[in-house]
């Protein structure tokens, strides 16, 4: 490995990959970072602080994180120059360290740069986005009962109308594709074609397979007891619906799932604790209302990239809002572990947004290497924390007799609750 900006740790090693895609973790494995853009700032520090903490706790000094920056994003025109937001020696980077965490990165809305968070999924084929759902105890919610939110997404990460296939209205290119689709395929329903922007949403059967494949060995592994198949169906049938028929394929298959009643719903038995686990599915619509009025019906969650867009913010908001929700984007071998949330620019720089859902995908890295002790001081922290009721301005606003601290003091409050 030889790089132009990133200056790689010297006492640090690199993660190995052994059969089975086996992780082989040193004990001062390199972990590449983005600071991230907007709030990526206030975070990212608070994160590398609480995890060495965590470590430093669990392995008495035997075990340590050698953290190397990489660079996306603003920064990264800064160290690289002006048109470079994701250097190549970024991918690279990522991709040979095996695992990596970062902070948001911003999108521009209509023109401007392709979102970078979804061209790094894309380019390194990470089609897991990994966002589980869980209650701490004493964090403000919406809810009556909170602590029945307990689900994990699955969220396709590689296709969708996320592919990023689209065309401009009044372009030549979106007159040419509504002129095919009119001439050649003898569409007649675009409504105003002079001056429509078209877009196009693949979704294939392997990369509806692969992402349901770890959804089920997930609920396999966890002792989970469904697997729901979330889409829109009834309305785009060979896309969504298509979804949901490869899913229970896939179940049946693969898993010898056995329809249950008429079907479509079938089961199959756990083969390693013997639990019946269910795949279902629901239409995207009325799994948004269901989550709210019966969250306990609800486990292991697959869907398309858009649908698992929305369902990890609006489930992420019943547990006390996207400052909490930790998340991961994952391939068969490469795992790079980020927030929920994005930049909230308004924030930027302040000291002042809730570091947990960083935290927390800290705390899923760390599981993710089998540091599993030192995971475990992470959870306990923020527990300790909001326990205490010592949160950060978004949880302090909605809970009677808290005590405001800023976005580093609430790192040192989950140190100190270690
Ligand atoms: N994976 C990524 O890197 C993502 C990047 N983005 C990008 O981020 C930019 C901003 O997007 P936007 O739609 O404003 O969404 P954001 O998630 O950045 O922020 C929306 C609101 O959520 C709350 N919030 C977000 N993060 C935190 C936190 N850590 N602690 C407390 N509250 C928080 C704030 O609410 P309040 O104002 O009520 O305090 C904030 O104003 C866009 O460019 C977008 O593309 C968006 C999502 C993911
Ligand atoms: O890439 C972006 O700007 C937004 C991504 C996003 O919303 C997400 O990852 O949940
Ligand atoms: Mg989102």
């Amino acid at each position: 490995m030889a790089y132009q900006h990133i200056q790689i740790p010297a006492d640090g090693e690199r993660i190995g990959v052994g059969a089975d895609n086996r992780l082989q973790v040193p004990n001062r494995p390199i972990i590449p970072y983005i600071e991230g853009d907007g709030i990526g700032i206030d975070i990212t520090p608070v994160m590398k602080d609480v995890l060495d903490a965590a470590v430093a706790k669990a392995y008495g000094g035997e075990r340590s994180i050698a953290w190397m920056e990489v660079y996306a994003g603003e920064k990264s025109t800064r160290v690289y120059g002006e048109d470079v937001w994701l250097p190549d020696e970024t991918l690279e980077a990522v991709k040979e360290l095996v695992v990596s965490i970062k902070g948001p990165l911003t999108t521009p809305v209509g023109g401007g740069i392709r979102s970078l968070n979804v061209t790094l999924r894309q380019q390194l084929d990470l089609y897991v986005c990994l966002r589980p759902v869980r209650y701490f105890a004493g964090t403000p919610s919406p809810l009556v009962h909170p602590e029945e939110t307990d689900m994990v997404i699955f969220r396709e990460n590689s296709e969708d109308i996320y592919a990023g296939i689209e065309w401009q209205s009044g372009s030549p290119e979106a007159e040419k594709v509504i002129e095919f689709l009119q001439q050649e395929m003898g569409v007649t329903k675009i409504r105003f074609p002079e001056t429509s922007g078209i877009g196009v949403k693949p979704v294939s059967s392997e990369g509806t397979k692969r992402l349901v494949r770890k959804a089920i060995q997930y609920a396999i592994d966890n002792d989970r007891p469904s697997v729901t198949l979330v889409h829109k169906g009834n309305i785009m049938k060979f896309t969504e619906g298509a979804f949901k028929a490869w899913g229970y394929e896939l179940a049946k298959e693969e898993f010898g799932a056995e329809e249950i009643g008429g079907g479509p719903w079938c089961s199959f038995k756990n083969p390693s604790t013997g639990t019946e686990i269910t795949v279902k599915d629901v239409i995207a619509d009325a799994f948004l209302q269901q989550i709210l009025l019966r969250p306990k019906e609800y486990d292991v969650i697959a869907t398309l990239n858009l649908n698992g867009d929305y369902i990890s913010d609006a489930l992420a908001a019943q547990v006390g809002g996207i400052g909490m929700a930790p998340g991961a984007n994952i391939s068969d071998t490469v795992a790079m572990f980020e927030a929920t949330h994005g930049t909230a620019p308004k924030y930027a720089g302040k000291d002042q947004v809730n570091p947990s859902s960083l935290l927390l995908s800290g705390e899923m890295l760390l599981r993710h290497l089998g540091w599993t002790e030192a995971a475990d001081l992470v959870i306990k922290g923020i527990e300790g924390a909001i326990y205490s009721k010592t949160v950060t301005y978004d949880l302090e606003r909605l809970l009677e007799g808290a005590t405001k601290v800023s976005c580093s003091g609430f790192g040192e409050a989950v140190v100190s609750q270690m």
